[in-house]
């Protein structure tokens, strides 16, 4: 029909409209960056659309039903629901465009931080204006700055900024408050009964999506278990966070917004004298609360005026309640798996490994407190710290008080507050938001070490408290709110409480840690001050804010007495990197170490691609000659951007793999560009080397030598460990980076090296580290000793004649496969 026939013959790029859109924001041109962006969001939309009616259509046709509810038929209606919904995209759309970074983009609303940057630049302030308060409504916590540019302005009334996100129904929930309070019956009820179709509507959307990212997932991971293990897992947690994304309401999740709807709704019916829809309503109520006393009094009150006819709730929800509480379920009982599953240390390793290291001891453990779920430890605060701490919460609370800012939660003091606070408005002690960050940092850390989890831990919320909270709260049932509850928990007191009830007396320094799953609450906490921390184990609700506030106050510490960086500053800022370290750190010059320049996701992408290369083999001499040239004890296999190119072209690469080394090192570029010349002179690309040292299993015994000896770069080392700077040394490199993507292996640590050859620093790989430094530095690499180690390594020159052309062949082998597809069949 003729909207199917639209979408075939427009262009729906999305992708290559915001890859454009980004070039455009990096050369500052303005028009053609909202002109790009905006297009690209427009597309975005359609192809979202086709999606979700591709899935909806293959479900209703098929004898497909929902994924999570019959298992037996499970496979089947995978394959079947694949094959319909990829038969229907292609009918649909020119190409099924798909693209890990600007998916991923699309998903954290960065088009609308474009959008914001480029309308403000040309001066088209309403849609600027529409950009932030977009954003700011999407997560008000972290966008709480971006409003006030306009607030100051003349002429901006709040009221009349348009959520582009906005859902139909948001803007009914004032209204339905309005017609209620003017008791105009008739009225709200039409109000509600739209507004629940619509919330119903939206569920499938937002639910069909689910299923299609899980086809997705079939699609490129072929291993079935994986599917059925990993994908379904995600499935599940994918439709259980559709609930929430549908009840947030102007950025506030409504947690029982569609309940409450009922009430409003059965109320209303009583009001206009239709008793049987009023029964109707509080019976439905009663599905998502079946003790409610009120409600349970209202139907009472309906049935004896009704007699007794034949009532029932409404169909509809008695089958999403039931299926809502049976994915919670499932949710929760996966994560209580998850939690029972976590090995603890020995009581023993924690008294010698933490009292040694970090000062722990431990106050109470599960024996004691009548549960194997929850450890107490004390120590990790002095009493001037407790007490640092509290002022900063006073602090806090005073200004919180005064402010206008109806943002900031007055009773609790988050991380993203505090950096804010302290970096920006300069409104709270430097020191001690940096103490406070510390310490829960070290909770982190006490937490991970004790259950073993190897880093796999992450915040999901930290709050340090100043009010008076009674009973602390404990998720221990399977109700839907508790399906998003973190997988650990940990409170950290910071003052003594003589009376209290229950096992755990506060104190100051001391923490109690449980996992979830837990049912006996073992404190009474009536302490005025502590600080509430929530950890998880999914990196996935990773919570954003706080970890982009942690890298910020890290990297602005970090780089202080660094002014004439500003422009290196700036990136960090942009990409919310971390500097991990600085030249005074790494004893010496012209150096730094940033984190975060990559995503375990595409780490991952990228050691897949050197695996290809790998696996292929035609790429390398035999396998003799893939032994390391630095060493015999390691394997040694590396590729450059046109060999990527042209796996590429054989399909036994990723596109998408190829054109992210390709960016990433480009962006790597600029990092270096920016903090070793500051903006002021142009770094080029000399050569750029995909490459994995892999110890060889029976060769690491007694093993002298170093995967990588102590060299520079742009010298010949002589015997005297001079080096002096000609060929066939590539004198041209003048600066030198790598970027690593992954830790799990052992040894491999790059060290930098003095003139005598001793240690001047080491350095830990790890996924999206880079290190840049002057290539004349000596620096070398430790022996790997078990495992493969992969890095981007990158060298470059000042001198614009060296100019990589591998990389922009590279290109034109992409460009070139592109047309190739284009044409095709
Ligand atoms: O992989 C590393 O950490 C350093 C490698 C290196 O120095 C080199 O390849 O020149
Ligand atoms: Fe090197």
């Amino acid at each position: 029909d003729q909207q199917e026939a639209e979408l075939r013959d427009s262009d729906k790029n999305y992708i290559d409209y915001y890859l454009k859109a980004k070039v455009a924001f990096e050369e500052k041109d303005w028009p053609a960056l909202f002109d790009y962006v905006s297009t690209s969001i427009h597309e975005y939309e359609s192809v979202r659309r086709v999606k979700v009616s591709c899935s909806q259509l293959c479900k209703k046709g098929g004898t497909y039903q929902d994924i999570t509810t019959e298992e037996s038929k499970l496979i089947l209606n995978l394959i079947e629901n694949s094959h319909c919904i990829r038969s229907c995209l292609s009918k649909r759309l020119k190409q099924t465009p798909s693209n890990y970074e600007v998916d991923k983009a699309f998903k954290l609303l960065e088009p609308y931080e474009y959008l914001l940057a480029a309308a403000f630049e040309i001066g088209n302030l309403k849609a600027a204006a529409n950009a932030a308060y977009t954003l700011y409504i999407s997560n008000p916590e972290l966008n709480n700055d971006k409003l006030k540019r306009f607030g100051d302005l003349e002429g901006f009334d709040e009221s009349l900024f348009v959520n582009y996100l906005e859902k139909s129904y948001e803007v009914s929930w004032d209204k339905i408050l309005d017609l209620y309070q003017k008791e105009e019956f008739k009225k709200l009820i039409n109000v509600i009964e739209e507004t629940l179709s619509e919330v119903e509507e939206e569920t499938e959307k937002c639910r069909s999506l689910c299923d299609y990212d899980l086809l997705n997932f079939a699609e490129n991971d072929t291993a079935l278990h994986n599917v059925l293990s990993r994908g379904l897992i995600e499935n599940i947690k994918c439709k259980v966070d559709c609930k929430r994304k549908v009840q947030t309401i102007k950025g506030y999740f409504i947690e029982n917004f569609v309940r409450d709807l009922f009430d409003y709704l059965q109320f209303a019916y009583y009001k206009v004298k239709k008793i049987k829809e009023a029964a109707e309503c509080s019976l439905t109520y009663l599905l998502f609360t079946a003790d409610d006393k009120r409600q349970k009094s209202n139907l009472k009150y309906y049935l004896q005026i009704l007699g007794q006819e034949d009532l029932s709730p409404r169909k509809a929800y008695v089958e999403t309640t039931r299926r809502d509480n049976e994915e919670a379920a499932q949710v929760f009982h996966l994560k209580e798996i998850e939690a029972q599953t976590l090995k603890k240390r020995s009581e023993e390793e924690i008294v010698s490994s933490f009292n040694k290291r970090h000062g722990l001891s431990i106050y109470a453990n599960g024996n004691e407190l009548k549960g194997e779920n929850h450890i107490v430890v004390d120590g990790l605060l002095n009493e001037e710290e407790c007490n640092a701490l509290t002022e900063l919460a006073t602090a806090y609370s005073s200004v919180a008080e005064k402010s206008e800012h109806k943002d900031y939660k007055k009773e609790v003091l988050t991380v993203g507050d505090a950096v804010q606070m302290a970096l920006r408005d300069k409104k709270l002690d430097i020191l001690r938001v940096e103490k406070y960050l510390e310490v829960v940092e070290k909770a982190r850390k006490f937490t991970d070490l004790y259950f073993y989890l190897d880093g796999k831990i992450y915040y999901s919320l930290i709050e340090l408290t100043t009010k008076n909270s009674k009973d602390l709260e404990y998720c221990d049932s399977p109700e839907s709110s508790c399906a998003d509850s973190p997988d650990i928990t940990a409170s950290l007191f910071l003052e003594s409480e003589s009376e209290v009830e229950g096992l755990v007396k506060p104190n100051c320094g001391r923490m109690i840690v449980q996992k979830l799953g837990h049912r006996v609450s073992p404190i009474q906490n009536s302490n005025r001050y502590f600080i509430k921390m929530e950890f998880s184990f999914n990196r996935r609700s990773i919570h954003q804010t706080i970890q982009n506030s942690l890298s910020l106050f890290n990297s602005v510490r970090k780089m202080e007495n660094m002014e004439e960086k500003e422009n290196f500053l700036k990136i960090v800022q942009e990409d919310h990197l971390e500097v991990f370290k600085r030249e005074d750190d790494l004893n010496g010059t012209d150096r730094f170490v940033v984190d975060n320049v990559l995503d375990e996701d595409t780490c991952k992408l990228l050691i897949d691609l050197a695996d290809t290369g790998s696996l292929v083999g035609d790429g390398y001499p035999g396998m003799e000659s893939r032994t390391s040239p630095h060493t015999n004890s390691e394997f040694f296999a590396g590729m450059t951007p046109k060999r990527a190119a042209e796996l590429v072209k054989e399909k036994k690469a990723l596109k998408e793999a190829v054109t992210t080394y390709l960016r990433k090192s480009e962006r790597s570029r600029q990092i270096a560009e920016s903090y070793f010349t500051n903006g002021k002179k142009q770094i080029y690309f000399d050569y750029t080397h995909l490459v994995c040292r892999e110890a060889i299993e029976g060769a690491q015994n007694n093993r002298q030598d170093l995967s990588h000896p102590i060299h520079a770069d742009n010298c010949v080392m002589q015997k005297d460990k001079t080096c002096i700077r000609t060929r066939p040394a590539y004198v041209q490199r003048d600066y030198s980076a790598i970027l690593y993507l992954n830790g799990d292996f052992e040894g491999g640590k790059f060290l930098f090296a003095n003139q005598n050859f001793t240690t001047q620093a080491l350095l830990e790989p790890q996924c999206g580290r880079l290190v840049g430094f002057n290539a004349g530095h000596y620096h070398g690499v430790l022996p790997v000793t078990k495992g493969r180690r992969c890095a981007v390594a990158m060298w470059f020159t000042l001198d614009p004649n060296y100019d990589e052309l591998n990389r922009y062949t590279a290109q034109e082998i992409l460009d070139e496969a592109d047309i190739v597809k284009a044409m095709g069949p």
